[in-house]
C-alpha cells in the first residue's frame, strides 16, 4: 500500500517517518531527495548555478542552504523557479525508488508539499503530522536557531492547516512527548499493516 506523510515544517514528520521506518516500512523521503538531486557535481546543481548564480554556492562549490532558504522563502517567483528544478528531478528519483520497493507492504512517502501538490488522492491513506504554529515556530527557533521571521516565512510558504488536515485519513497530532508520539505512530501503522 503507498501511504503519504505530510505536515508542515517542523510539525515532526522526520521524527514520524523514522519510527515507521523502524516498525518496518519503507520510507522514501522527498526532502533527502531534493538535497540529493542538487548535491556537489549533480546536473541539478549546475542547472540552479544557471538560474540563481554562483553567489548561492559556499566556498566549498556547495548549494549554500541556508542562503538559498532566505532567498526563496521572502520571495514567491524565486521559489518557483528553484521548484521548477527540483520538482521534477525528485519526482523522477521517487518513481525510480517506488520501482525498487515493488510490492512492499507499506511503502510511505514523506512529502512535505503533499497537500499543495493535489496528489493527495493518489496514495491509498494520507497521514497528516499536525502541531500548532507556535509549536512548529518554537522548534525552529530552538532546535535550528532560526529567527521567529524565517520560521513564520516558511511557514507562509506551505498549506494552512486546515487545507493540509482536508486530505487526511490519518492525523498524528504531535503536541505531547516522544513517547506519546511514538505510540500514536504504532497504532496507525498496525492499522495501516492490517490493511495492506
Ligand atoms: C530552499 C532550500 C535550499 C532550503 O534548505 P534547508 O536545508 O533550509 O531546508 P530543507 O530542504 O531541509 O527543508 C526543510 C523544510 O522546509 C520546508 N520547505 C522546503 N522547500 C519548501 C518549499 N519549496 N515550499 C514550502 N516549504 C518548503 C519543508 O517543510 C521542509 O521539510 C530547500 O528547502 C529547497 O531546495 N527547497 C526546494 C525544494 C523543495 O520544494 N523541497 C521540498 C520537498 S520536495
Ligand atoms: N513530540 C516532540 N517532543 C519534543 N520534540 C519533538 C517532538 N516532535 C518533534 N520534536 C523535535 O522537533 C524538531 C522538528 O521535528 P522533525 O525534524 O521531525 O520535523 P519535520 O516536520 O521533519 O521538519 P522539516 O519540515 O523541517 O523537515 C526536531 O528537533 C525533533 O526532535
Amino acid at each position: 500500500m503507498r501511504v503519504g506523510l505530510t505536515g508542515g515544517v517542523a510539525s515532526g514528520k522526520s521524527t514520524v517517518s523514522a519510527i515507521l521506518r523502524e516498525l518496518g516500512a519503507v520510507v522514501i523521503d522527498a526532502d533527502a531527495l531534493a538535497r540529493e538531486v542538487v548535491a556537489t557535481g549533480t546536473p541539478g546543481l549546475a542547472r540552479v548555478v544557471e538560474e540563481f548564480g554562483e553567489g548561492l554556492l559556499t566556498p566549498g562549490g556547495e548549494l549554500d542552504r541556508p542562503a538559498m532558504g532566505r532567498l526563496v522563502f521572502g520571495d514567491e517567483a524565486a521559489r518557483k523557479r528553484l521548484e521548477a528544478i527540483v520538482h521534477p528531478l525528485v519526482f523522477e528519483r521517487i518513481v525510480e525508488l517506488e520501482g525498487a520497493a515493488g510490492d512492499h507492504d507499506v511503502v510511505v512517502h514523506d512529502i512535505p508539499l503533499l497537500a499543495e501538490s493535489g496528489r493527495a488522492d493518489t496514495f491509498d491513506a494520507v497521514i497528516v503530522v499536525d502541531s500548532p504554529r507556535e509549536v512548529q515556530v518554537d522548534r525552529m527557533v530552538r532546535d535550528r536557531g532560526w529567527t521567529v521571521e524565517d520560521a513564520e516565512s516558511r511557514i507562509a510558504a506551505q498549506a494552512s492547516r486546515e487545507d493540509r488536515l482536508a486530505v487526511a485519513t490519518h492525523v498524528i497530532e504531535n503536541t505531547g512527548t516522544l513517547e506519546q508520539l511514538e505510540a500514536r505512530v504504532r497504532e496507525v501503522y498496525a492499522e495501516l499493516a492490517a490493511r495492506a
